[in-house]
């Protein structure tokens, strides 16, 4: 073993670090050592240069070099990423807000794939860089999701459930253990028909709408759709939205609504403001309470069921319960475990929560993507004849995935109107990602979705709506986090096969019956106070239809 120091370009040579060198080495193993040291993430894409600048190619060239040795990550020397500069207290909050989307893309394209931004007191790193995102999605020695004060989740963080607890605790291992598989894709087979009827149950609303040619607000109705599949999907709850045109939301979801819009305001103003005994966030507290009380109701409905509960394995329970808060009163594990009972509260809020607040702003960005790029509708209801579909089509999975149009529609859609947007990952330790960029520990990193899927160095064209581009080679070959719309790695969704299937399903019924059409000229905002990305002031009318095409296969 010969010691050899080495020091990252970009830092005093004073800080170089000593690293045991075994001749035998080959170069990556030499690299992975080096990195292991200097905590650089992904240590392939280090090099070894002398204090003049030249390269050393071999282990043997390392060795006999003279002094420390410089190395670069991916050919860069090492940097503390930039970002705005701002006022005294705020911080760059003006800088970013109210367009926080656009905002951020502009960002990067001035300070690089990894920028820093301050707003009232709280710093956020943030990337558009797909490699960067890879390591920062993957549980590791250098990253976790644990929900500091930076962290987008501060205002809601509940250890006690999935999504927004941290993943090193107990309980986060046993919801991840069990509600997986009440949401993988046999489970999701068995809810198919809870989707058909659902969406089929909605037509008697929008058909009377379409007979006084009634225009409606997109988001408010896709709330009431999503929201009412997905409680019977986690709670076994009616919650009876569709019993006219103006039924009233179920309070459970005003208040799940109202937590994560008061959340995202509480937290976009810094960690000082969350403990004000008034205002927003004394709101956030009371909404919180309401949600609890709410929701525990249901779970007492499901679990005072005429017939009771019985017990079975996991596998068997999720093909079994009609609904994922039966699944949890049934599941056991392989040691006859059950998941603690203090957990299916918090978890089922969650659950119910991430269900219905992502697919409802999905099926709004879906039906804006179909009224305002040309042809997109037609060309969907050409494929739904073709395939023999109609309001009285049996669904399943097979059927809803085989749609190719509608799959990359789905997929431009979440490309450019994902409703997530903002996966936070904490850094364990100071770190170096690719690049070159240094994040110091305990600091938050967001994986600026929006960023990432419209990232010019990666999609050609990014602002055009375009889903034939899933069909090119280039799309296909991409980096597999340029496109992460449930994020990825160990703190990725889990209900992405419940809501793919939901959303195609739901849309497909919808167009065979309606034509939509948009309503008013004015420009689409997405609302920048909320946790998701959703249309404010969408209108249209979706009048039924008398005719459809005819067969072109
Ligand atoms: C269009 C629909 C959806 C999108 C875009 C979406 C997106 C995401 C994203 C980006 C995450 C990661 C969050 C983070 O890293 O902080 C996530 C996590 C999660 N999602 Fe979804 N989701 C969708 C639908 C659903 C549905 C339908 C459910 C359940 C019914 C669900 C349940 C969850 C849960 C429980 C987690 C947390 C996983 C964990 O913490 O380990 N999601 N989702």
């Amino acid at each position: 073993m010969s010691p050899k120091e080495f020091y990252l370009v970009g830092d005093d040579v004073s800080t170089a670090l000593t690293v045991l060198v075994e001749p035998k080495y080959k170069i990556e193993d030499l690299k992975r050592a080096v990195g292991g040291a200097l905590h650089v993430v992904q240590p392939l894409g280090i090099s070894f240069h002398t204090e003049d600048g030249e390269t050393l190619s071999t282990v043997d060239e390392v060795l006999s070099a003279n002094g420390p040795i410089a190395i670069k990550v991916d050919g860069m020397a090492v940097r503390e990423p930039q970002g705005p500069t701002g006022l005294p207290l705020v911080g760059s909050y003006y800088e970013i807000f109210p367009d926080h989307l656009g905002n951020h893309y502009r960002l990067f394209r001035k300070y690089g794939g990894v920028i820093k931004t301050t707003n009232m007191g709280k710093t956020t790193y943030l990337t558009d860089d797909p490699e960067v995102a890879a390591v920062s999605f993957n549980e590791s020695a250098y990253f976790t999701k644990k929900i500091t004060e930076d962290h987008p989740l501060w205002g809601v963080k509940d250890n006690t459930a999935i999504f927004v607890g941290d993943t090193e605790t107990e309980n986060w291992r046993l919801a991840h253990k069990f509600l997986p598989v009440a949401m993988g894709p046999k489970a999701v087979r068995h809810y198919t028909p809870l989707m058909q009827s659902t969406v089929r149950a909605s037509f008697p609303v929008f058909d009377s709408m379409s007979g006084t040619d009634q225009s409606w607000n997109v988001y408010q109705y896709m709330l009431k759709l999503a929201s009412q599949t997905i409680s019977k999907f986690s709670l076994g709850s009616d919650f009876g939205h569709f019993t006219d045109v103006g039924a009233p939301l179920h309070p459970i979801v005003t208040n799940i609504a109202n937590l994560l819009s008061l959340n995202k305001k509480v937290t976009a103003r810094g960690s000082w403001y969350q403990y004000l005994p008034f205002g927003d966030p004394q709101r956030l507290r009371d909404v919180r309470k309401n949600c609890y009380t709410l929701l525990q109701e249901a779970i007492d409905d499901v679990a005072n069921r005429e017939g009771g509960i019985s017990q079975m394995p996991m596998n068997d329970a999720a093909l079994n319960a009609s609904c994922v808060v039966e699944y949890l009163l049934k599941a056991v594990d392989e040691h006859g475990q059950k998941i603690p009972q203090g957990l299916i509260l918090a978890n089922m809020i969650i659950v119910t929560g991430a269900g219905f607040t992502t697919t409802s702003a999905l099926l709004s960005w879906l039906i804006y993507c179909l009224v305002t790029y040309e042809g997109t509708q037609e060309r969907l209801l050409q494929e739904l004849v073709d395939h023999g579909i109609n309001n009285e089509t049996e669904w399943n999975p097979d059927l809803a995935h085989g749609l190719p149009y509608l799959d990359k529609f789905v997929k431009e859609t979440q490309r450019l109107h994902n409703a997530s947007f903002q996966p936070g990952r904490t850094t364990k330790t100071d770190v170096v990602v690719p690049g070159g960029y240094r994040l110091p520990a305990n600091s938050v990193i967001v994986n600026a979705l929006y960023a990432l899927h419209t990232n010019p160095k990666i999609w050609r064209d990014p602002f055009r709506f375009d889903p034939d581009r899933w069909d090119s080679e280039e799309v296909k070959k991409r980096h597999r986090c340029a496109y992460v719309p449930f994020a990825t790695g160990p703190r990725g969704c889990i209900g992405f096969n419940f809501a793919l299937l939901e959303v195609k399903i739901l849309l497909s019924e919808l167009v065979y019956r309606y034509e939509f059409t948009r309503d008013g000229y004015e420009s689409v905002d997405y609302d920048p106070e909320f946790q998701l990305i959703r249309p404010l002031n969408f209108y249209v009318s979706a009048r039924k239809r008398t005719q459809w095409p005819q067969r072109s296969v």
